[in-house]
């Protein structure tokens, strides 16, 4: 791959080899420095990748001198040579599309700008060395022609994710194509998180970045990791899977030694959930996902937001409006993994942030007064339950063996202080007492899983059902049936934009294969099988709507909703108009943790979700009328309608609440029920408003989906 670490890469510094080097190459050119002179070879066509760049630090430290420091080392300019890409029949020795007999050209150029201005000859854009430059220190982008992709098998909310062959050594990947909008710089640093994140963990539990691959000329960054078969969530949604002890043991061993070696690298995941936890056919489990990770410190002074963690694994920390909390996050959401491999589904499916709490209250209990008296947290006062709620863990979960329920007792705690460690809970009984874990390879080899494939079969499920004019499957699931094991969690962000190109995307139950799409590609230029079917954009997946959360933004008259937007997700907003009842519904779908914030203001983590926060508690949900839940088309609104297709809402003119909140000393069970009431007024206008604008809007099938959930009574 494109790690120079990895392939232990030479390096030209010898002066007397320089000349020799020149004399094989007339290509070659020497850029000169004050310290010293450099060798620079590169080509100036397709191939650029192929060029090495060996940061300074590492030549100095290849060449046995002492290395500069940080800040020297990114004045100093950088060493390229060429590479020593192995041979493949038929293809040109840099491994590229240019094997057709094109000739290959060079020209000649001095690096000027150190560090940076070697990361272009590298072959990286410059939209990404400007802004991303830590983040692919060191290494060299890996050419797009170089991988034939094959399926499209994941889909998250800021990337599609492929099936691909590396056409170098023939092994199967996974290219994660990042989403970027507009080459936005605070997404594209986002992203830069991710990948640093990532280059600093290494551990067989946690999934590797193998490389990167782009080129000078585009708009795409392609991640590339080891290929996995299936995810957790998949595992658990298949009916036919029902895990014993000794494999959940094993699952969950691997899970937190992965996140112990996530947290002792000073990383937090910030988004376990089965989805995000990848297995292979030799059932060896791998963290994915970093998108959401941080680094953590112990005294850390700038605040977080608690905007994170897909509402299900949620912990109540968060849901309080935390800013300053730890890796006991991950193990909240660990624990509500634990009790779902017993149990074969998710526990807790919270479809709004007040009612993720008060399933929590339910099943860990109430805090204590004294919790309440000295918790600082910002809904500490609003959804302090007026009625002490009773553990009912042991209660809920009594077919569970007994050390699953201690264990599950300590991840569960509702305070992070009492969960322990991933050490400490490595070492519970859980895992000694009998029967063991099994080993990873001795678990079954399951057929393809993903919770993508679950999102496939659930939807197609659907489809019949709605034929038959039978209701949704939500129903069933709710029965506790078979069928509705098939039900993905909602996604961390799921209130993005990019949500609604999400469900689009996947709309095309019968292929899991895209057909090469140059435009969506930017001309990235990926041979891809000709067997795929192109995905049809015009129609929304239902998935996950349903279950989704009202988490709603008014403006200051309460006059209109808007999606609860700052920063650089205006700016996402803006970029990614999602029109009419597509936009209105994906107010209801962001139920979870807003990527938005973090993801996109990242400088900012997060005195901009503090203000948030600030906001929702003002905010008086009394004086929206449910007409507006959905965004009214009546000219009275229209000077929202901007804000309601996506335009940017100055921060001062919006109120954001999720749910709907009492006032200080408010009831849980009547916030739910006048919540319920809010929610199903809110589908009564966005029938109607169906009825009248059916031809206007592509998303009919996901308005029909909410409508089926929530007409019920739901
Ligand atoms: N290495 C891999 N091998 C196989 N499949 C993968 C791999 N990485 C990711 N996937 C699939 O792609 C999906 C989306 O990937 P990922 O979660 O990294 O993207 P994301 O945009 O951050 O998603 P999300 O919005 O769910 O957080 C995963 O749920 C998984 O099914």
């Amino acid at each position: 791959m494109g790690c120079i670490c990895s392939k232990g890469a030479t390096i030209t510094k010898n002066r007397g080899k320089e000349k020799e080097s020149k004399k094989a190459s007339s290509k070659r050119y020497i850029a000169s420095s004050k310290r010293e002179e450099v060798v620079v070879e590169v080509d100036n066509g397709a191939n650029d990748a192929t060029t090495r760049l060996i940061s300074t630090e590492n030549a100095e430290k290849s060449a046995g001198s002492t290395p500069p420091s940080r800040d020297e080392g990114n004045k100093q300019p950088a060493v390229l040579e060429n590479s020593v890409v192995p041979q493949i029949p038929g293809r040109d020795t840099n491994g590229g599309g240019m094997s057709g007999g094109q000739p290959q050209m060079s020209r000649i150029f001095s690096v000027r700008n150190g560090v940076d201005g070697a990361q272009a000859v590298a072959g990286w854009p410059s939209w990404l060395t400007a802004v991303a430059g830590e983040a692919i220190k060191g290494w060299i982008p890996r050419k797009a022609d170089s991988f034939e992709k094959l399926d499209k098998i994941g889909q998250g909310t800021y990337s599609s994710v492929y099936r691909a062959r590396d056409l170098e050594t023939g092994k199967i990947v996974a290219l994660k194509k990042v989403r970027f909008v507009n080459m936005d710089p605070e997404s594209v640093r986002f992203m830069a998180r991710e990948i640093l994140i990532l280059r600093r963990l290494d551990h067989p539990n946690v999934m590797k970045l193998e490389g990167l691959v782009t080129s000078r000329v585009s708009c795409n960054l392609y991640l590339v990791f080891e290929y996995m078969e299936h995810d957790l969530a998949g595992l658990v949604a298949s009916p036919k899977i029902k895990f014993t002890e000794p494999q959940i043991k094993c699952y969950m061993q691997q899970l937190l030694r992965g996140l112990e070696h996530c947290h002792s690298r000073g990383v937090m995941h910030r988004d376990i959930k089965g989805s995000n936890l990848l297995i292979d056919n030799d059932g060896n489990l791998k963290i994915g996902d970093f998108g959401l990770a941080t680094f953590f410190r112990a005294n850390q002074k700038q605040p977080l937001t608690s905007r994170v963690v897909t509402l299900w694994y949620r912990p109540p920390e968060l849901l309080l409006g935390a800013t300053d909390y730890g890796p006991a996050v991950d193990l909240w959401s660990s624990g509500c993994i634990l009790a779902e491999l017993f149990a074969g589904k998710p526990i807790m499916p919270g479809r709004t942030e007040v009612e993720q709490l008060h399933k929590i209250f339910k099943l860990c209990g109430s805090p204590s007064e004294e919790y309440w008296k000295r918790s600082k947290l910002p809904h500490a006062t609003v959804f302090k339950p007026q009625h002490p709620y009773k553990h009912a863990v042991a209660e809920t979960f009594k077919d569970f063996p007994p050390s699953a329920l201690t264990l599950l007792d300590s991840l569960l705690a509702f305070e992070p202080e009492c969960r322990g460690s991933t050490t400490s809970a490595l070492q519970s009984e859980f895992f000694t007492t009998k029967p063991p874990p099994c080993e990873p390879s001795s678990l079954p080899k399951y057929p393809p899983s993903k919770e993508f494939d679950a999102k496939i079969r659930d939807e197609e499920a659907r489809r019949q059902k709605a034929v038959g004019n039978k209701g949704v499957g939500l129903e069933s699931y709710r029965k506790g049936s078979k069928e509705s094991k098939a039900v993905p969690a909602p996604d961390a962000n799921a209130e993005l934009p990019a949500s609604i190109q999400k469900w689009q995307a996947q709309s095309n139950a019968k292929s899991n294969s895209e057909k090469y799409n140059s435009e969506e590609d930017g001309g990235s230029g990926f041979p891809i099988e000709p067997s795929g079917v192109s995905l049809n954009k015009g129609r929304l997946v239902q998935n996950g709507i349903s279950r989704s959360s009202l988490n709603m933004d008014v403006n200051e008259a309460g006059a209109h909703i808007s999606w609860s937007r700052s920063g650089a997700e205006s700016r996402m907003q803006r970029s990614n108009k999602p029109q009419g009842a597509a936009a209105q519904l994906s107010r209801f779908s962001n139920s979870v943790a807003a990527r938005g914030s973090s993801r996109f203001d990242l400088s900012r983590e997060d005195s901009a979700h503090s203000q948030w926060m600030d906001e929702r508690l003002n905010a008086k949900y009394d004086t929206v009328s449910s007409q507006h839940l959905l965004g009214g088309t009546s000219s009275s609104h229209k000077k929202d309608e901007k804000a309601v297709t996506g335009g940017y809402v100055p921060k001062n003119s919006r109120i954001h609440y999720s749910g709907p909140l009492l006032p200080p000393g408010g009831n849980i069970e009547e916030m739910l029920k006048e919540h319920e009431k809010q929610i199903q007024q809110a589908v009564r206008k966005a029938r109607i408003d169906k009825h009248k604008n059916t031809k206007t809007y592509a998303d009919n099938g996901q308005t029909e989906s909410l409508l089926q959930y929530v007409g019920n009574g739901r």
